[in-house]
């Protein structure tokens, strides 16, 4: 058995803010340092589209089809106790889902270090500079609480995508975020550059975690005594073959939480699609539908393509898979046509 701690790390942020970016930054840097890293990546859709990239000698848990705040607390203790038993890491990342209220996590984190030699160091979240202005200015809102929320509980906050955003709002939003954390560090980013170091350093902190988690106590996050999810998975289709099947979840919440109505649509394409088409789509995507990814063949290319919309912004990267991997798509928003959505996925995908 493995006799030295894994430090593990949590990153967390809302919907595209930037996790993956920054992980992969991470993950880059371990390489060249010759550390072992292991993953944990928690997706609240049944497709992990960024884990099909990971590099394969990096072991890596999937905690799927939900967020590991509410529906798998216990699935996380397990995955991790199991990479650090297995993989005997150098340390752990966990990359949460968007959604995800971090304080579970972190008692998840905790719950596993009973059973094998874990310790949690740091909190890292990830904040989208254009995205949190704009849900300071309407001022309400789930989405607005959930950040503040991840704000509140992190050690070391990114504040990224500050290309977004002109110079005054900077201030105004490094001011915000000190009010909800003064103790945390702050490092203004864009694409999550930073070097890694920085969130390896220990970090002195005046509060402990779980001086935080009590002080949050009465906020309404999920643990197992007062949580009731009742999910509702629709499947229409889904076969393994993933040839062309799609399904979605409902996430309900008692607590009125942003887990509330929160749509999750996979879509596993069976052949490649128009670029010009697909981009069009993208731009015409309704505002409730506020991530979206996935995997894709061109008509006109032979390569594929990770896409990503993320608040409004699409980007497109060429990629060459390592593994075989899905073309697949994965939208996620509150209250948007599935149906709709499902018959647009249908047109667009042209079988050859
Ligand atoms: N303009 C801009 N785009 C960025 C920046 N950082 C990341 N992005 C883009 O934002 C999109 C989302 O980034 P991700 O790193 O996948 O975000 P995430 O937080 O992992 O997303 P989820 O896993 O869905 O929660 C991608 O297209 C990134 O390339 C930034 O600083 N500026």
């Amino acid at each position: 058995m493995n006799e030295k701690v894994v430090p593990v790390y949590v990153i967390t942020g809302f919907l595209g803010s930037g996790k993956s970016t920054l992980l992969n930054r991470i993950l880059t840097d371990a390489k060249a340092k010759g550390l072992k890293p292991a993953i944990v990546m928690n997706e609240v859709g049944d497709v992990n589209v960024e884990g099909q990239l990971i590099e394969k000698d990096i072991p890596m848990s999937e905690v799927l089809g939900g967020c590991i705040c509410c529906t798998s607390r216990g699935d996380l203790g397990l995955e991790l106790v199991q990479l650090a038993q297995e993989h005997e890491p150098d340390v752990i990342w966990i990359e949460s889902t968007g959604i995800a209220q971090p304080l579970e996590i972190m008692e998840g984190v905790t719950e596993a270090s009973l059973y094998a030699k874990l310790e949690l160091r740091n909190v890292i979240t990830v904040v989208d500079a254009r995205h949190l202005l704009d849900r300071l200015r309407i001022g309400t809102g789930k989405t607005l609480k959930l950040m503040k929320e991840q704000i509140r509980v992190a050690s070391f906050i990114i504040l990224n995508k500050t290309d977004l955003v002109q110079e005054q709002d900077l201030l105004e939003l490094q001011e915000a975020i000190k009010d909800l954390n003064a103790y945390a560090r702050l490092a203004l980013t864009t694409n999550a550059e930073l070097d890694p170091d920085l969130l390896y350093a220990d970090i002195e902190h005046n509060r402990s975690f779980e001086q935080e988690a009590s002080e949050h106590k009465d906020d309404e996050h999920c643990t197992h005594e007062n949580c009731s999810h009742e999910h509702e998975h629709e499947h229409h289709d889904h076969n393994h073959e993933h040839e062309h099947s799609y399904h979605n979840h409902s996430h309900a919440h008692k607590h009125g939480t942003l887990h509330d109505h929160v749509n999750v649509v996979t879509y596993y394409f069976k052949g490649k699609v128009d670029s010009v088409v697909f981009e069009a789509f993208l731009k015409q995507l309704p505002q409730e539908i506020y991530r979206a990814k996935g995997i894709v063949a061109f008509q006109d290319t032979a390569s594929l393509f990770l896409f990503q919309y993320a608040y409004r912004e699409i980007d497109f990267l060429r990629i060459t898979p390592q593994k075989s991997v899905n073309n697949v798509a994965v939208f996620i928003g509150e209250g948007f046509s599935q149906a709709d959505l499902l018959n647009q996925l249908e047109q667009l995908d042209i079988t050859n």
